[in-house]
């Protein structure tokens, strides 16, 4: 480690590695990138299916939101990356762009989506053909199909097509309303994640990747941002030099958090606990969005299921050459549709997982089971991150405010979502791997148990975003060249911009938004 960088990226996650690396390529500048956790060395991080086996260990942040109103007071579990990779060495491996009408709809200069398509392009290597032509073939980040595919997934694109939905062209696609396969970050079988892509394979003689340093608070004199001072594993703590810029990708929840730390945030919030406004922002932390799934899951009299993937011959399958259900990202099909025929894309995820996906998937359960994930895509109710204390090592507090619109709209969406899923598991094509309910409450031609299941069932897949809004205006945090407003040499890059959470998962959008700023900084 040296005293000081041109460039300090803090959080080497999705976009945090991306940035970094790109930075460091081909170019003069020396980049530190610091990471809170260790490296990405874990078995399961490798094995597609095994992410949730992450889930509260020291590979994971293991938050938890406060108690959510509209969903019967329950805290929910709230996993984050704490690793090289970040987010995308626990994630379900799903890699999905987006719809053109969400860079669209972002309305910020540079942001359209044909401005952004290249930047996607930029960090793909699609394998297994591209007869459509959408994707990138040669950049850092492989994605490619399951390779150990339920038979039931088959069945359940066939429902689709039995009822007579559309078919995508591609999920990837421009418009990627349909139904479809979800494409995966995997290469060959295994999961590959941004640090895989990008910090192992390319070469950067002038990137320093400092891991189990923590980032305490952003140094701040005569409004720029000088360095970071940081906390190593050894309970020591330095202060980094930046001579160029920081940048913040510490996601959705660490950087907002980490910004109010500095200083930088709503000044009443900040003189709550104590901390000296440097430079008033209202927006920071504000603005949070998920997606949330309630599920509907019913047994399978068949035993083509996830619930193999613990049997010795998936094993012996994954062992052998990475196939078989221990490569399955789980979300392994999807239709996308719009509940609203006004809307300019699709705002319900369909996802069709085969295994009963309960408690996040951390102790599956024996039974072969088959769940429908009716995702929310553009959720109207938004939450936030605030202090909990002044303490950098004390977790901040996470309001998703699920399901707290005051409309009502994101629950009746859901409901409506749940009525497709109803159809699907009504098919011929799905009929022979349907068994009895799995919720025996759950009675879907009554609207209290309807209401009472979405509420106590519904979960997060997992995507915060949009905490330090991209804009112009007196609410948003970064303008459109992700500089922090009012604050020199200080930008955020990751999930947090994000003006809207997208029509789809959250990972190749992050990843796109740190391709695209490597060229902002670069100043190509
Ligand atoms: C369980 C799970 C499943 C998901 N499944 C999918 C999926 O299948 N497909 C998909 O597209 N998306 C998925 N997502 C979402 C997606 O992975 C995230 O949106 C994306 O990774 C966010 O990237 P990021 O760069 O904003 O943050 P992250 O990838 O979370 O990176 C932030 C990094 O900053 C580090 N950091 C934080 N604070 C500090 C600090 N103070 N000092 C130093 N380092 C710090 C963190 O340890 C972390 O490594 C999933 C997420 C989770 C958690």
């Amino acid at each position: 480690m040296e005293d000081s960088y041109d460039y300090i990226v803090v959080g080497a996650g999705s976009a945090g590695c991306a940035l970094a690396a790109r930075l460091a390529m081909g170019s003069p500048d020396r980049v530190a990138l610091i990471e809170a956790g260790g490296p990405d060395d874990h078995p399961a991080i490798k094995i597609p299916i095994a992410f949730p086996t992450l889930f509260g260990g020291e590979n994971d942040w293991d938050y938890r939101t406060t108690p959510q109103p509209g969903l019967a007071d329950r805290v929910i579990r709230c996993p984050r990356g704490r690793v090289l990779g970040g987010s995308s060495s626990l994630n379900a491996n799903v890699w999905t762009r987006g719809h053109q009408a969400d860079f669209d709809g972002w309305a910020a200069k540079g942001w359209s989506y044909a401005e952004v398509e290249p930047y996607f392009r930029r960090a793909e290597r699609r394998s297994g053909g591209d007869a459509s032509g959408i994707y990138g073939l040669d950049g850092p980040l492989h994605v490619e199909d399951v390779r150990g595919e339920s038979e039931a997934t088959g069945a359940f694109l066939r429902a689709c097509a039995e009822l007579g939905l559309p078919a995508a062209t591609d999920v990837n696609a421009a418009d990627s309303t349909g139904y479809a396969r979800m494409p995966t970050a995997q290469r060959r079988g295994e999961r590959w994640s941004s640090a895989d892509g990008y910090l192992r394979s390319l070469v950067h003689p002038n990137l320093d990747v400092l891991t189990r340093l923590r980032t305490l608070r952003i140094t701040l004199s005569d409004g720029r941002a000088t360095g970071v001072e940081v906390l190593d594993e050894g309970g020591v703590r330095r202060t980094i030099i930046a001579r160029r810029e920081v940048v913040v990708s510490a996601g959705a929840v660490n950087t907002p958090h980490l910004l109010m730390l500095s200083g930088i945030g709503p000044a009443d919030h900040l003189a709550e606990h104590g901390i000296d406004c440097v430079h008033p922002l209202p927006g920071v932390g504000s603005g949070l969005q998920d997606h949330l799934f309630t599920p509907l899951i019913v047994h399978c009299p068949r035993p083509v299921t996830l619930a193999s993937a613990s049997e010795a011959a998936a094993l012996d399958a994954y062992e052998k050459d990475r196939r078989g259900p221990l490569t399955s990202n789980v979300a392994e099909a999807a239709y996308f549709t719009a509940s609203d025929p006004a809307s300019p894309g699709p705002d319900l995820e369909i996802s069709f997982l085969p295994c009963a996906f309960v408690d996040h998937g951390v102790d599956p359960p024996p039974e072969h089971a088959l769940t429908i994930a009716v995702v929310l895509l553009q959720p109207k109710s938004t939450g936030r991150i605030r202090l909990r204390s002044p303490d950098p090592l004390e977790s901040p507090e996470i309001d998703p405010g699920y399901l707290s619109d005051p409309g009502g709209d994101d629950f009746r969406r859901l409901t409506y979502g749940m009525k497709i899923a109803r159809r699907m598991f009504g098919t011929a094509a799905l009929m022979p791997y349907i068994g009895k309910p799995w919720y025996p409450d759950l009675d879907l031609g009554d609207s209290g148990s309807v209401e009472d299941h979405v509420r106590r069932r519904s979960d997060t897949v997992y995507h915060l975003a949009g905490t330090c809004r991209m804009g112009t205006d007196d609410d948003s945090v970064v303008d459109p060249e992700l500089r922090v407003h009012g604050v020199a040499g200080l930008r955020v890059v990751d999930a947090s911009v994000m003006p809207r959470i997208t029509r789809g998962h959250t990972h190749a959008p992050t990843v796109m938004i740190a391709e695209r700023a490597a060229d902002l900084l670069r100043g190509t």
